[in-house]
């Protein structure tokens, strides 16, 4: 069975998941695609022998869309992934699942009156090979009981349409879920401090930051997002335990030997990064699929505590840095609840 998938939103990560998934994927075909931007949807759909839809809700009811994937602007996730839900086909939505914690509510009180989970977010570094290392290092047991965690998340430099907020909406974002899962337990509050700022950003923007997560179980975290970094796309994460730690590994580079220096190159982005995961996040989507089996990847219910989270965050930046406790309802049993 080949699953008919349709494209909302054209642009930057959608004409890259296309190309992944008429490319890189077997078993998925793209039959669809819309965008407000109607000539970009028409281009887009040519390319891949699709047909272009005026709207997204034309083409969630279109019986040649097996399941639905949302890479349009965050502000239009949660109208697309409720219509899907309200049809019953699978919807793959890229972060943020919705820009509100209350939509993101909704969503999960539509999926559970469904009955079944129908939605996965595109939080890709679950199915990174050094974080998925990472995660089976620490569900052996092999460094014992995780105590503190220390990442850094930076990027060369972000266009001026990016503000503050974004440090943790855009981009702390996928260590919020990352290492939820990684730990398999809950951030309980957090706090964001400014130190001095790069005098390489722009004057609006609040550039370094440092996070302190605290979660349910007690662990440590601190994160910092630098996104001006200048020099490349660097992601590092380091969990510490009673009996060792383990790193993230850099990504493979040959090192270059030349003009008396010894050394390898830096990516530039996070295209570059998690293409490898992408791929596979998207073998293992279109694997589920077509089962019709529910998504394994992250739930609604990620994509709310994601939410709820930074939030969280973005009140403690402009609070000026005060430890805000994270108010997060109780989990549904159809996300793994115990009762
Ligand atoms: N997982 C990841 O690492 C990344 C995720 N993203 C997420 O992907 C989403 C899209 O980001 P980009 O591709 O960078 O943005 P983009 O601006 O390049 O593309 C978005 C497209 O959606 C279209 N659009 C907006 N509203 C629409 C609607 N209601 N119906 C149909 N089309 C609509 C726009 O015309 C545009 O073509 C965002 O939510 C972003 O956060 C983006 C980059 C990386
Ligand atoms: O999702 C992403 C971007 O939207 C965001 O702006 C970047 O900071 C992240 O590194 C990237 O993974």
């Amino acid at each position: 069975m080949t699953v008919h998938i349709g494209v909302i939103g054209a642009g930057m990560i959608g004409q890259d998941h296309i190309r992944r998934l008429t490319e890189v994927i077997t078993g998925a075909t793209v039959t669809a695609v819309t965008d407000i931007d109607q000539a970009r949807a028409t281009e887009v759909a040519t390319r891949v022998g699709a047909t272009a839809l005026p709207t997204g809700s034309d083409l969630i009811h279109s019986p040649d869309v097996d399941a639905v994937l949302v890479t349009s602007w965050g502000p239009t996730h949660a109208e697309h992934v409720l219509n899907a839900i309200a049809v019953g086909k699978p919807v793959f939505c890229e972060k943020p699942l919705a820009t509100t914690a209350e939509d993101c509510l909704r969503i999960v009180e539509a999926e559970r009156a469904h009955g079944r989970r129908l939605v996965q977010v595109g939080f890709m570094r679950r199915f990174d090979v050094g974080y998925r290392q990472m995660k089976d290092v620490l569900t052996s047991g092999a460094i014992g009981t995780p105590l503190i965690v220390h990442c850094a998340h930076r990027n060369p430099t972000v266009p001026d349409s990016y503000v503050s907020a974004m440090a943790a909406q855009d981009t702390a974002v996928h260590e919020i879920d990352v290492l939820r899962w990684l730990l398999d337990d809950e951030i309980s509050s957090v706090q964001v401090i400014t130190p001095r700022a790069t005098g390489k950003r722009f004057g609006h923007l609040k550039d370094p930051q440092i996070m302190l997560f605290e979660t349910a179980n007690g662990v440590r975290i601190d994160l910092e997002v630098f996104v001006n970094c200048q020099y490349g796309y660097d992601i590092q994460c380091e969990t510490v335990g009673e009996d060792g730690l383990v790193r993230l590994p850099d990504p493979a580079a040959v090192g270059i030997r030349t003009a008396g220096r010894h050394g390898t190159a830096v990516l530039q982005d996070w295209k570059g990064r998690f293409g490898d995961a992408f791929d596979t996040e998207f073998g293992e989507w279109v694997a589920a699929v077509t089962a019709g089996a529910e998504p394994t990847g992250p739930s609604s219910w990620d994509g709310y505590a994601a939410t709820v989270i930074t939030d969280a965050a973005v009140q403690s930046l402009e609070s000026g840095g005060e430890v805000i406790t994270v108010d997060m309802k109780p989990r549904p049993v159809l996300y793994g609840a115990t009762s």
